[in-house]
């Protein structure tokens, strides 16, 4: 069995502040429009609650994270980058970002590239895996706000640890799933749980 623990990190929501840019850009473009505050986010899908809130301002809202710029321009979450940098480091751990772009792909997944080489060096864009779908990526853990991920394969390898983000702060997940609340949150703890895991099965 392989010794490393293999660590998948999500960007947006994880790494980079995907729904603090997205209010900020929707106040500035629509300043007249109602908005959601962060406390008040519900759900992975900002463009279904503010379709909701108003139907119009469904399209609004995508046309924010639609425009060129918008990935590029996104504030790292507090700790994110110092927490990568030492689990780069780490004995026994591979650490790779792992992130879906938009369907709308065009400026989202060469921004994505560019963030990453702009906050965390180029070591870390060679450890950019880029897909639509979680599911079919092997490793350990994976480290994602997103509350559910799906695809092809019913039986990922990693086990899902949900980062909380101000759209999933108000679930409550199945007991079994993990939860790492911030960067400041015992992130280290997790990775050497599964270490020894790994351990007890060779
Ligand atoms: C449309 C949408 C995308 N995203 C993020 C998630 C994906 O990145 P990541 O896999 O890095 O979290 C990316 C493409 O869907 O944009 C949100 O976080 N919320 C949204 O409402
Ligand atoms: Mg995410």
């Amino acid at each position: 069995m392989e010794p490393n623990v293999r660590v998948l990190v999500d960007m947006d929501g994880v790494l980079a502040d995907f729904e603090g840019g997205l209010l900020r850009g929707f106040r500035l473009r629509f300043p007249q429009d109602p908005y959601v505050a962060l406390e008040e986010r519900r759900g992975f899908s900002a463009r279904d609650q503010y379709g909701a809130l108003r139907p119009d301002l469904a399209e609004k809202v995508a046309s924010i994270y639609e425009t060129p710029g918008f990935f590029l321009e996104l504030e790292p979450i507090p700790g994110a980058l110092e927490a990568l940098q030492e689990m780069k480091r780490m004995k026994d751990t591979e650490v790779f970002i792992c992130t879906s772009p938009l369907q709308k792909y065009d400026y989202c997944a060469s921004e994505k590239y560019h963030w990453v080489d702009k906050h965390l060096g180029p070591e870390f864009v060679e450890r950019m895996i880029l897909t639509r779908d979680k599911t079919v990526v092997s490793g350990d853990l994976l480290i994602d706000d997103k509350d559910t991920i799906q695809g092809q394969e019913e039986n990922p390898s990693w086990e899902h640890i949900l980062f909380t983000c101000c759209h999933n702060q108000h679930l409550d997940p199945l007991p079994s799933k993990r939860r790492l609340n911030s960067w400041s949150d015992n992130w280290r703890a997790i990775l050497d749980s599964e270490r020894k895991a790994r351990l007890g099965q060779n």
